[in-house]
Protein backbone atom coordinates (compact mmCIF):
# COMPACT_ATOMS: atom_id res chain seq x y z
CA UNK A 1 0.00 0.00 0.00
CA UNK A 2 1.26 3.44 -0.59
CA UNK A 3 2.53 5.48 2.10
CA UNK A 4 0.96 8.74 2.74
CA UNK A 5 3.31 11.27 1.15
CA UNK A 6 4.90 12.52 4.09
CA UNK A 7 4.84 16.18 4.83
CA UNK A 8 7.69 17.90 3.56
CA UNK A 9 9.87 20.25 5.86
CA UNK A 10 9.19 23.59 6.90
CA UNK A 11 11.93 25.66 4.86
CA UNK A 12 14.58 27.19 7.32
CA UNK A 13 12.40 25.41 9.93
CA UNK A 14 15.46 25.29 12.73
CA UNK A 15 17.49 28.19 10.70
CA UNK A 16 15.13 31.02 11.62
CA UNK A 17 13.36 32.45 15.10
CA UNK A 18 10.30 34.18 15.09
CA UNK A 19 10.38 37.24 17.15
CA UNK A 20 7.15 39.29 18.28
CA UNK A 21 6.95 42.18 20.58
CA UNK A 22 3.81 42.22 22.53
CA UNK A 23 1.94 44.58 25.25
CA UNK A 24 -1.18 42.94 24.56
CA UNK A 25 -1.88 38.97 23.65
CA UNK A 26 -0.77 36.73 21.04
CA UNK A 27 -4.08 35.32 20.05
CA UNK A 28 -3.07 36.33 16.44
CA UNK A 29 -1.37 33.44 16.56
CA UNK A 30 -3.80 30.99 16.25
CA UNK A 31 -4.56 32.75 12.09
CA UNK A 32 -0.84 31.92 12.05
CA UNK A 33 -0.55 28.39 13.69
CA UNK A 34 -0.79 26.48 10.36
CA UNK A 35 2.77 28.45 9.13
CA UNK A 36 3.94 29.10 12.56
CA UNK A 37 4.05 26.49 14.40
CA UNK A 38 7.09 24.51 13.10
CA UNK A 39 9.30 27.44 14.12
CA UNK A 40 11.04 28.73 17.50
CA UNK A 41 9.09 31.64 18.93
CA UNK A 42 11.30 34.64 20.76
CA UNK A 43 8.51 36.78 22.25
CA UNK A 44 9.63 40.21 23.54
CA UNK A 45 6.96 40.98 26.33
CA UNK A 46 6.97 44.59 27.17
CA UNK A 47 5.23 46.90 29.33
CA UNK A 48 4.54 45.21 33.05
CA UNK A 49 6.54 42.55 33.81
CA UNK A 50 3.90 41.15 36.18
CA UNK A 51 1.51 40.77 33.84
CA UNK A 52 1.48 37.09 32.30
CA UNK A 53 1.23 37.42 28.25
CA UNK A 54 -0.46 32.91 27.70
CA UNK A 55 1.56 31.47 24.75
CA UNK A 56 -1.31 29.28 22.54
CA UNK A 57 -0.67 25.73 23.31
CA UNK A 58 1.05 23.87 20.61
CA UNK A 59 4.19 26.48 19.84
CA UNK A 60 8.15 26.26 21.14
CA UNK A 61 9.03 28.93 22.36
CA UNK A 62 10.66 31.93 24.29
CA UNK A 63 9.32 34.83 26.63
CA UNK A 64 11.84 37.27 27.95
CA UNK A 65 9.90 40.34 29.97
CA UNK A 66 11.75 43.17 31.19
CA UNK A 67 12.96 41.54 34.75
CA UNK A 68 14.89 39.08 31.76
CA UNK A 69 16.16 41.27 29.79
CA UNK A 70 18.01 43.25 33.13
CA UNK A 71 19.11 40.25 34.64
CA UNK A 72 20.02 39.01 30.98
CA UNK A 73 22.16 42.53 29.91
CA UNK A 74 22.73 43.93 33.39
CA UNK A 75 23.66 47.70 33.08
CA UNK A 76 23.71 47.00 29.02
CA UNK A 77 20.20 46.24 29.16
CA UNK A 78 19.99 50.90 29.16
CA UNK A 79 20.19 50.16 25.21
CA UNK A 80 16.95 47.97 25.30
CA UNK A 81 13.78 50.45 25.19
CA UNK A 82 10.60 49.79 27.44
CA UNK A 83 7.32 50.86 26.27
CA UNK A 84 7.88 50.87 22.87
CA UNK A 85 8.07 48.19 19.80
CA UNK A 86 11.82 48.86 19.82
CA UNK A 87 12.18 46.30 22.77
CA UNK A 88 12.20 43.86 19.57
CA UNK A 89 15.85 43.58 19.17
CA UNK A 90 16.60 42.00 22.42
CA UNK A 91 14.87 38.92 20.57
CA UNK A 92 17.25 39.74 17.39
CA UNK A 93 20.31 39.63 20.02
CA UNK A 94 19.27 36.16 22.34
CA UNK A 95 18.09 34.45 19.17
CA UNK A 96 21.18 31.69 17.88
CA UNK A 97 19.96 31.18 14.41
CA UNK A 98 20.79 32.33 11.20
CA UNK A 99 17.35 34.10 10.15
CA UNK A 100 14.53 36.37 11.82
CA UNK A 101 11.24 36.92 11.11
CA UNK A 102 9.51 39.72 13.16
CA UNK A 103 5.92 40.28 13.34
CA UNK A 104 3.27 42.52 15.08
CA UNK A 105 0.76 41.17 17.11
CA UNK A 106 -2.16 42.94 15.74
CA UNK A 107 -0.71 41.48 11.98
CA UNK A 108 -2.62 38.69 10.45
CA UNK A 109 -2.52 36.45 7.51
CA UNK A 110 -3.84 38.02 4.30
CA UNK A 111 -5.33 37.09 1.31
CA UNK A 112 -3.72 37.48 -2.26
CA UNK A 113 -6.08 38.95 -5.76
CA UNK A 114 -7.05 34.63 -6.06
CA UNK A 115 -8.30 34.50 -2.72
CA UNK A 116 -5.47 32.29 -1.34
CA UNK A 117 -4.03 32.54 1.97
CA UNK A 118 -0.44 34.10 2.01
CA UNK A 119 2.46 32.52 4.12
CA UNK A 120 4.46 35.76 4.37
CA UNK A 121 7.09 33.62 6.24
CA UNK A 122 7.78 31.42 2.96
CA UNK A 123 7.52 34.03 1.07
CA UNK A 124 10.14 36.16 3.40
CA UNK A 125 12.56 33.15 2.89
CA UNK A 126 12.04 32.87 -0.65
CA UNK A 127 13.57 36.32 -0.76
CA UNK A 128 16.19 35.82 2.03
CA UNK A 129 17.36 32.63 -0.16
CA UNK A 130 17.45 34.43 -3.57
CA UNK A 131 20.31 37.48 -4.46
CA UNK A 132 19.51 40.79 -4.88
CA UNK A 133 20.39 43.53 -7.49
CA UNK A 134 21.19 46.60 -5.88
CA UNK A 135 23.86 47.79 -8.35
CA UNK A 136 21.78 47.88 -11.40
CA UNK A 137 18.07 48.39 -11.50
CA UNK A 138 16.10 45.09 -13.39
CA UNK A 139 12.93 46.62 -14.66
CA UNK A 140 10.77 43.56 -14.74
CA UNK A 141 11.40 43.64 -10.61
CA UNK A 142 12.73 40.12 -9.04
CA UNK A 143 14.94 37.97 -11.94
CA UNK A 144 14.91 35.49 -10.17
CA UNK A 145 11.41 34.72 -9.66
CA UNK A 146 9.83 31.92 -11.77
CA UNK A 147 8.62 33.60 -14.74
CA UNK A 148 10.77 36.50 -14.35
CA UNK A 149 14.56 37.31 -15.74
CA UNK A 150 16.99 40.13 -16.59
CA UNK A 151 16.00 42.06 -19.59
CA UNK A 152 18.10 42.80 -22.65
CA UNK A 153 20.72 45.36 -21.40
CA UNK A 154 21.29 44.35 -17.52
CA UNK A 155 25.42 43.25 -17.69
CA UNK A 156 25.68 39.75 -17.68
CA UNK A 157 28.44 40.53 -14.89
CA UNK A 158 26.13 41.38 -12.55
CA UNK A 159 23.37 39.12 -13.19
CA UNK A 160 24.87 36.73 -9.86
CA UNK A 161 23.47 39.27 -7.62
CA UNK A 162 24.51 39.67 -4.33
CA UNK A 163 23.31 38.12 -0.98
CA UNK A 164 20.44 39.37 0.60
CA UNK A 165 20.35 40.49 4.06
CA UNK A 166 17.11 42.08 4.54
CA UNK A 167 13.25 41.57 3.06
CA UNK A 168 10.79 44.13 3.73
CA UNK A 169 7.27 43.19 3.27
CA UNK A 170 3.83 45.07 3.22
CA UNK A 171 0.75 45.57 4.82
CA UNK A 172 -2.96 45.63 3.71
CA UNK A 173 -5.86 46.99 5.43
CA UNK A 174 -3.68 49.43 7.40
CA UNK A 175 -0.80 50.94 6.44
CA UNK A 176 1.99 52.04 8.28
CA UNK A 177 1.26 56.19 7.69
CA UNK A 178 2.74 58.31 10.15
CA UNK A 179 -0.07 60.63 12.43
CA UNK A 180 -0.24 63.25 10.40
CA UNK A 181 -1.09 61.26 7.59
CA UNK A 182 -2.93 58.78 9.64
CA UNK A 183 -5.00 62.14 10.91
CA UNK A 184 -5.96 63.30 7.74
CA UNK A 185 -6.90 60.12 6.02
CA UNK A 186 -8.59 57.92 9.28
CA UNK A 187 -10.51 55.54 7.05
CA UNK A 188 -7.48 54.94 4.15
CA UNK A 189 -7.19 51.19 3.75
CA UNK A 190 -4.76 49.61 1.93
CA UNK A 191 -6.79 47.40 -0.79
CA UNK A 192 -3.67 47.61 -3.56
CA UNK A 193 -1.71 44.28 -3.36
CA UNK A 194 1.04 44.70 -5.90
CA UNK A 195 2.41 41.52 -6.79
CA UNK A 196 6.45 42.45 -7.35
CA UNK A 197 9.46 42.23 -5.16
CA UNK A 198 11.99 44.97 -5.27
CA UNK A 199 16.12 45.48 -4.84
CA UNK A 200 15.80 49.06 -3.04
CA UNK A 201 19.05 49.75 -5.02
CA UNK A 202 22.70 50.95 -3.61
CA UNK A 203 22.69 54.80 -2.24
CA UNK A 204 18.54 55.08 -1.93
CA UNK A 205 17.66 54.48 1.78
CA UNK A 206 13.82 53.75 2.63
CA UNK A 207 11.32 53.77 5.84
CA UNK A 208 11.94 50.21 6.86
CA UNK A 209 8.80 49.25 8.61
CA UNK A 210 9.39 46.34 11.36
CA UNK A 211 5.90 44.95 11.55
CA UNK A 212 6.69 42.32 8.94
CA UNK A 213 9.96 41.86 8.31
CA UNK A 214 13.04 39.27 7.95
CA UNK A 215 16.42 39.40 7.92
CA UNK A 216 19.36 37.37 7.91
CA UNK A 217 21.37 37.64 11.19
CA UNK A 218 24.33 36.33 10.73
CA UNK A 219 24.75 38.72 7.86
CA UNK A 220 23.34 42.07 9.13
CA UNK A 221 21.66 41.24 12.42
CA UNK A 222 23.98 43.69 14.78
CA UNK A 223 23.29 46.73 12.46
CA UNK A 224 19.18 46.16 13.70
CA UNK A 225 19.59 47.83 17.01
CA UNK A 226 16.02 49.42 17.56
CA UNK A 227 17.23 52.39 19.02
CA UNK A 228 16.48 54.48 22.12
CA UNK A 229 12.75 55.13 21.87
CA UNK A 230 9.83 55.06 23.92
CA UNK A 231 9.83 55.30 28.03
CA UNK A 232 11.78 57.90 29.47
CA UNK A 233 13.12 59.28 25.70
CA UNK A 234 12.49 61.77 23.67
CA UNK A 235 10.84 60.12 20.43
CA UNK A 236 8.81 56.54 19.37
CA UNK A 237 7.79 54.93 16.67
CA UNK A 238 11.31 55.82 14.93
CA UNK A 239 13.11 52.62 16.25
CA UNK A 240 12.69 50.52 12.82
CA UNK A 241 13.57 53.48 10.82
CA UNK A 242 16.49 53.91 12.75
CA UNK A 243 17.47 50.51 12.06
CA UNK A 244 16.64 50.78 8.60
CA UNK A 245 18.89 53.66 7.97
CA UNK A 246 21.73 52.38 9.75
CA UNK A 247 21.23 48.60 7.99
CA UNK A 248 21.08 50.10 4.42
CA UNK A 249 23.96 52.37 4.90
CA UNK A 250 26.15 49.49 6.00
CA UNK A 251 24.57 47.13 3.18
CA UNK A 252 25.20 49.47 0.64
CA UNK A 253 28.85 49.51 1.98
CA UNK A 254 29.38 45.96 2.13
CA UNK A 255 27.76 45.32 -0.63
CA UNK A 256 25.00 43.41 0.38
CA UNK A 257 21.15 43.44 -0.64
CA UNK A 258 17.84 44.60 0.86
CA UNK A 259 14.32 43.64 -0.90
CA UNK A 260 11.04 45.27 -0.32
CA UNK A 261 7.25 44.29 -1.92
CA UNK A 262 5.65 40.86 -1.17
CA UNK A 263 4.82 39.28 1.24
CA UNK A 264 1.94 41.31 2.51
CA UNK A 265 0.19 40.46 5.63
CA UNK A 266 -3.27 41.99 6.99
CA UNK A 267 -2.41 45.16 9.64
CA UNK A 268 -5.59 45.03 11.66
CA UNK A 269 -5.44 47.50 14.66
CA UNK A 270 -4.60 51.61 13.87
CA UNK A 271 -2.76 52.55 16.24
CA UNK A 272 -3.95 55.94 17.84
CA UNK A 273 -3.12 59.17 15.99
CA UNK A 274 -2.88 61.75 18.63
CA UNK A 275 -0.81 58.95 20.76
CA UNK A 276 1.28 58.40 17.61
CA UNK A 277 1.98 62.30 17.15
CA UNK A 278 3.08 62.57 20.77
CA UNK A 279 5.60 60.18 19.84
CA UNK A 280 6.96 60.74 16.55
CA UNK A 281 6.71 64.45 16.12
CA UNK A 282 10.31 65.18 16.72
CA UNK A 283 10.86 62.66 14.55
CA UNK A 284 9.15 63.87 11.91
CA UNK A 285 11.11 67.10 11.59
CA UNK A 286 14.65 66.01 13.11
CA UNK A 287 14.74 63.24 10.15
CA UNK A 288 15.68 66.40 7.76
CA UNK A 289 18.82 66.59 9.10
CA UNK A 290 18.81 62.60 9.89
CA UNK A 291 18.43 61.57 5.98
CA UNK A 292 20.94 63.92 4.35
CA UNK A 293 23.18 62.91 7.21
CA UNK A 294 22.48 58.84 6.25
CA UNK A 295 22.79 59.89 2.54
CA UNK A 296 26.38 61.31 3.29
CA UNK A 297 27.47 59.11 6.01
CA UNK A 298 30.80 57.34 3.89
CA UNK A 299 32.23 54.32 6.04
CA UNK A 300 36.26 53.86 5.42
CA UNK A 301 37.29 50.38 4.04
CA UNK A 302 38.79 48.80 6.87
CA UNK A 303 34.95 49.10 8.40
CA UNK A 304 35.04 45.05 7.13
CA UNK A 305 32.34 43.97 9.46
CA UNK A 306 28.76 44.98 10.51
CA UNK A 307 30.40 45.77 13.99
CA UNK A 308 33.15 47.66 12.69
CA UNK A 309 30.74 49.65 10.18
CA UNK A 310 28.14 50.03 13.30
CA UNK A 311 30.78 51.18 15.53
CA UNK A 312 31.94 53.98 13.31
CA UNK A 313 28.24 55.11 12.65
CA UNK A 314 27.99 55.81 16.01
CA UNK A 315 31.26 57.51 15.99
CA UNK A 316 29.71 59.84 13.22
CA UNK A 317 25.97 60.22 15.17
CA UNK A 318 27.99 61.59 18.08
CA UNK A 319 29.86 63.78 16.00
CA UNK A 320 27.60 65.24 13.05
CA UNK A 321 24.03 65.10 15.15
CA UNK A 322 24.59 65.57 18.73
CA UNK A 323 24.12 69.05 16.99
CA UNK A 324 20.30 68.37 15.99
CA UNK A 325 19.50 67.30 19.64
CA UNK A 326 21.59 65.84 22.73
CA UNK A 327 19.53 63.27 22.50
CA UNK A 328 21.66 61.95 19.61
CA UNK A 329 24.59 61.97 22.16
CA UNK A 330 22.86 59.35 24.19
CA UNK A 331 21.68 57.29 21.23
CA UNK A 332 25.02 57.15 19.69
CA UNK A 333 26.42 55.78 23.39
CA UNK A 334 23.78 53.28 23.34
CA UNK A 335 24.41 51.91 19.75
CA UNK A 336 28.09 50.81 21.15
CA UNK A 337 26.50 49.33 23.91
CA UNK A 338 24.51 47.46 21.79
CA UNK A 339 27.14 46.11 19.96
CA UNK A 340 28.81 45.46 23.23
CA UNK A 341 26.02 43.55 24.51
CA UNK A 342 25.30 41.87 21.06
CA UNK A 343 29.51 40.74 21.18
CA UNK A 344 28.54 39.11 24.78
CA UNK A 345 25.57 37.46 24.04
CA UNK A 346 26.98 36.26 20.21
CA UNK A 347 30.57 35.50 21.26
CA UNK A 348 32.62 34.65 17.63
CA UNK A 349 31.88 30.87 17.30
CA UNK A 350 28.10 31.16 18.54
CA UNK A 351 26.87 28.98 21.73
CA UNK A 352 23.99 27.26 20.92
CA UNK A 353 22.78 26.81 24.37
CA UNK A 354 19.48 28.66 25.65
CA UNK A 355 19.88 31.38 28.05
CA UNK A 356 19.47 31.26 31.50
CA UNK A 357 16.13 32.61 32.78
CA UNK A 358 14.04 32.45 30.00
CA UNK A 359 10.42 31.29 29.93
CA UNK A 360 10.88 28.35 27.49
CA UNK A 361 8.36 25.52 26.07
O1 LIG B 1 4.78 50.08 23.94
C1 LIG B 1 4.63 49.17 23.09
C2 LIG B 1 3.72 49.29 22.01
C3 LIG B 1 3.56 48.26 21.13
N1 LIG B 1 4.28 47.12 21.29
C4 LIG B 1 4.13 46.02 20.34
O2 LIG B 1 4.73 46.45 19.12
C5 LIG B 1 3.94 46.06 18.00
C6 LIG B 1 3.49 47.30 17.26
O3 LIG B 1 2.55 47.96 18.06
P1 LIG B 1 1.23 48.65 17.41
O4 LIG B 1 0.62 47.68 16.46
O5 LIG B 1 0.37 49.15 18.52
O6 LIG B 1 1.84 49.89 16.67
P2 LIG B 1 1.77 50.28 15.13
O7 LIG B 1 1.72 51.76 15.06
O8 LIG B 1 0.73 49.56 14.37
O9 LIG B 1 3.21 49.68 14.74
C7 LIG B 1 3.95 50.19 13.67
O10 LIG B 1 4.61 51.35 14.08
C8 LIG B 1 5.89 51.01 14.57
C9 LIG B 1 6.05 51.57 15.92
O11 LIG B 1 7.41 51.64 16.20
C10 LIG B 1 5.99 49.52 14.53
O12 LIG B 1 7.27 49.02 14.30
C11 LIG B 1 5.10 49.26 13.41
O13 LIG B 1 4.80 47.93 13.44
C12 LIG B 1 2.82 45.20 18.57
O14 LIG B 1 3.23 43.86 18.50
C13 LIG B 1 2.69 45.69 20.01
O15 LIG B 1 2.19 44.66 20.88
C14 LIG B 1 5.21 46.98 22.30
O16 LIG B 1 5.88 45.93 22.42
N2 LIG B 1 5.35 48.02 23.18
MN1 LIG C 1 -0.09 47.71 14.49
Amino acid sequence: MAQPSAKPTPLLKDELDIVIPTIRNLDFLEMWRPFFEPYHLIIVQDGDPSKIIKVPDGFDYELYNRNDINRILGPKASCISFKDSACRCFGYMVSKKKYIFTIDDDCFVAKDPSGKEINALEQHITNLLSPSTPFFFNTLYDPYRDGADFVRGYPFSLREGVPTAVSHGLWLNIPDYDAPTQLVKPLERNTRYVDAVLTIPKGTLFPMCGMNLAFDRELIGPAMYFGLMGDGQPIGRYDDMWAGWCMKVICDHLGWGVKTGLPYIWHSKASNPFVNLKKEYKGIYWQEELIPFFQSAILPKECTTVQKCYLELSKQVKAKLGKVDPYFLKLADAMVTWIEAWDELNPSGGDSTKLPNSTTK
